[in-house]
């Protein structure tokens, strides 16, 4: 019998450093998230980040939080209960980080008598500190505990033409009282060495800023490209004019080059250049979260005033939307009557 495993990044259990560390502990030493060997992890995120980023972070998520809890939760756990209700196969959500285990939600679905699961990392695009380590620990989980269960995975979908659409919709819904003279496309970073290590054919990739435009296989992991392939798409879709468009990367940690330019600088910038009208869409996430109601609702509005900007949007992410739900559910049926994945 066939069934669905959504999976998104999880969150801590409460926005406190007590409940922050462990959280944060398990998702930074993963090692497609920081690269390094074991030991140098060890001492970067237990000796050096751990050391006060829980009550850091704490206070943000505290900004964020919601009664009923983390907004990526909440959102994700609406999301799954109305693709339920679009769909007849059993559908299961699980986190890659914090208490929602992929495991458990691969016993829900073995319970139900599922055998072949179509597993969705909730990620437009491809990188190894997303989308790769959610199929890995999802294999892992499936070799040690389930292994009679069958797993595919669902492509990611960051062109695919009908998930361009609802997004592009949302985004015309979101500026429509909106006179912006700027629009800004700001994606989660992540270090330039992650993009050289995903490319398969270990010379395409240069970070120099032509290489993403020039065909290539390394394209289907490489998350600078995808990126903007997905704003094109946008631009092209909503007829956005070229000049009032840019793409820029944020929440990034010291040390490391990280894709450029970086949100926080452009934000900086805009208002000197006369561009004091800002809309900020963040499309590397299905849901609204920390990084985008914190630091780019919050934080990038106030950086972006303090530097002489005037007015300020964020365009929410498309959440539990219901065009959204249903491209999900589509893609869900058609796996489910033929095997076909979306592309
Ligand atoms: C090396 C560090 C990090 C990489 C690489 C990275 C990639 C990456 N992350 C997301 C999605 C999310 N990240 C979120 C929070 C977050 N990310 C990092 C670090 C890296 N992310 C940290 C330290 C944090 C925690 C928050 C903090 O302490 O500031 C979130 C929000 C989670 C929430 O609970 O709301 C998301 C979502 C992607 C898609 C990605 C690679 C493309
Ligand atoms: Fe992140
Ligand atoms: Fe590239």
């Amino acid at each position: 019998m066939k069934g669905v495993l959504l999976v998104n990044l999880g969150s801590p259990e409460s926005p406190t450093a007590k409940d922050v560390k462990p959280y944060l502990d398990e998702f930074l030493m993963d090692e497609r998230v920081i690269d390094v060997n074991k030991v140098l992890r060890n001492i970067i995120v237990r000796g050096i980040i751990l050391q006060t980023r829980p009550k850091k972070s704490a206070e943000a998520y505290a900004k964020i939080w919601w009664e009923e809890g983390s907004p990526l939760v909440v959102i994700s756990e609406r999301f799954t209960n109305k693709v339920r209700q679009q769909t007849n196969l059993p559908v299961a959500l699980g986190m890659r980080y914090g208490k929602m285990t992929i495991k458990n939600a691969l016993q829900e679905l073995k319970d139900k008598g599922v055998d072949d699961v179509l597993l969705v990392p909730l990620y437009p695009h491809y990188a190894m500190s997303s989308f790769e380590t959610v199929v890995v620990k999802a294999m892992e989980v499936k070799d040690e505990f389930f292994s009679n269960i069958k797993i595919t995975t669902l492509p990611p979908f960051y062109k695919n033409p009908e998930y361009i659409k609802v997004l592009s919709e949302s985004i015309a819904e979101g500026l429509k009282n909106f006179d912006y003279d700027h629009i800004l496309f700001s994606y989660h970073g992540i270090p330039e060495r992650h993009i050289r290590k995903s490319d398969p054919t270990k010379f395409h990739c240069k970070i120099d800023g032509n290489c993403c435009s020039t065909n290539s296989v390394a394209h289907h992991t490489c998350y600078r490209h995808q990126c903007y392939e997905m704003t094109e798409r946008i631009k092209a879709f909503l007829q956005l004019p070229e000049d009032k468009v840019s793409l820029s990367f944020q929440s990034r940690l010291p040390n490391d080059p990280w894709l450029k330019p970086y949100t926080d600088f452009e934000f900086e910038r805009f208002p000197k250049e006369g561009k004091k009208k800002l809309a900020v869409i963040t499309p590397a996430f299905v849901s609204d979260c920390l990084e985008t109601l914190e630091e780019i609702a919050m934080e990038g509005k106030h950086q972006f005033q303090e530097a002489g900007g005037e007015d300020y949007i964020h365009i929410p992410c498309l959440n539990d939307n219901d065009a959204w739900v249903q491209v999900m559910a589509d893609w869900i049926k058609d796996w489910d009557a033929s095997e076909k994945l979306p592309a």
